[in-house]
């Protein structure tokens, strides 16, 4: 038989003073103690960690949380694709996780940089080594009076790592035919069509090798089939060389184009879509897709609001635990808001 407790949101089934078995009580605290010191820290094997990020902006005297207590975390070597309605904040997001800008509160942490506690010479380092980047505008990606070879040579040259002129030319025409663009190699940018370009930035933060790619908006001047050449380079460089790579996009299509895409509302992540490999019992092979909601470390869940405004739900749900999952219940006995506001 399956048991079942119902109980409102946020209140903990038959919740009241608990008393500790008298005997085992202080043993148990300890144990307990003992657990949670070695239990490894959030996100211990993450190369991205986002642990409850705060992003507070101040304009004219008023407040703008533009990160809630922002939870993520990117294994090494995923290729993931943020989502967002416009001022969500992907690009605070974005711009902490370059180096940027600080969060207010909670932790931030790329391939072991704190992001919060970098000094400037550290930040400088992170931004040249760590990250690479791509931009939506070809311009800020690209040297105009630089050829490709030259434009993809010269975060080389700056990282201070002093590699002879014939190893900086065979990497960056290494990472040009990478990209499918050995003939594009003297070429300016303006000889180069706006895809082009933006395969040359992919080259140009790989350059220096580093543990994270983040690109804002890299198709967003592109026309779709263009921008499908653009995504297949990101695959190709993510699948070559390992490089962990997260693209901020407004584009929901590129939910196809990738195997996670995290949705971000409201300063938080609110859903994961996945993509995955299934095979049926005959063998054959196809490409599954299933949108998950995100949990936070303190059991936050946001109900998307398409599933919220279906079942007229305001400010109460009722929670049912079963065996293997959770149901979720309008509140049925909750007032529906008088017209008048009375
Ligand atoms: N420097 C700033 N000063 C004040 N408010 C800011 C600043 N930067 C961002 N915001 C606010 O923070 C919120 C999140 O902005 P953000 O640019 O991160 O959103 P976004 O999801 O990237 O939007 P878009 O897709 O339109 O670029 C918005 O309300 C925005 O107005």
């Amino acid at each position: 038989m399956t048991q079942t407790t119902r109980t409102s949101a946020g209140t903990a089934p038959g919740a009241g003073p608990r008393t500790l078995p008298a005997a085992a009580s202080l043993a148990e605290l300890e144990r307990q103690a003992a657990a949670r010191e070695t239990r490894p820290a959030f996100g211990h094997d993450a190369l991205i960690v986002c642990d409850q990020v705060v992003r507070i902006f101040t304009a004219d005297g008023v407040e703008v949380q533009a990160l809630q207590g922002l939870d993520l975390l990117v294994a090494e070597g995923e290729l993931l694709a943020l989502v967002g309605a416009s001022g969500s904040g992907k690009s605070t997001l974005l711009n902490i996780l370059a180096g940027l800008d600080v969060p207010s509160a909670g932790q931030a942490r790329v391939a072991g940089a704190n992001l919060l506690t970098m000094d400037a010479r550290e930040r400088l380092r992170y931004r040249r080594e760590t990250v690479g980047f791509v931009w939506q505008q070809t311009a800020r990606n690209l040297l105009p009076y630089l050829t490709a070879l030259q434009n993809v040579m010269l975060p080389m040259q700056l990282s201070g790592a002093r590699t002879r002129r014939r190893i900086r030319v065979e990497r960056a025409e290494a990472l040009l035919e990478l990209m499918g663009l050995s003939d594009c190699r003297d070429r300016r940018p303006t000889a180069l069509s706006g895809g082009q370009q933006q395969r040359v930035a992919i080259a140009v933060a790989l350059a220096n090798d580093p543990s994270v790619i983040l690109a804002d908006e890299p198709t967003g001047e592109l026309d779709s089939a263009t921008a499908e050449q653009i995504f297949a380079a990101f695959r190709t460089a993510n699948e070559h060389l390992g490089t962990t790579i997260v693209i901020v996009t407004h584009d929901q299509t590129v939910a196809s184009e990738v195997r996670r895409t995290v949705a971000i509302r409201d300063g938080r992540t609110a859903t994961e879509v996945l993509r995955r490999t299934e095979v049926d019992e005959h063998g054959r092979e196809s490409v599954v897709a299933r949108e998950y909601s995100v949990v936070d470390r303190s059991g936050r869940l946001q109900l998307p609001t398409s599933y919220t405004e279906a079942l007229s739900i305001r400010h109460r749900v009722l929670l049912e635990l079963e065996q293997d999952h959770i149901g979720v219940w309008p509140d049925a006995a909750e007032e529906p808001p008088s017209p008048t506001g009375t």
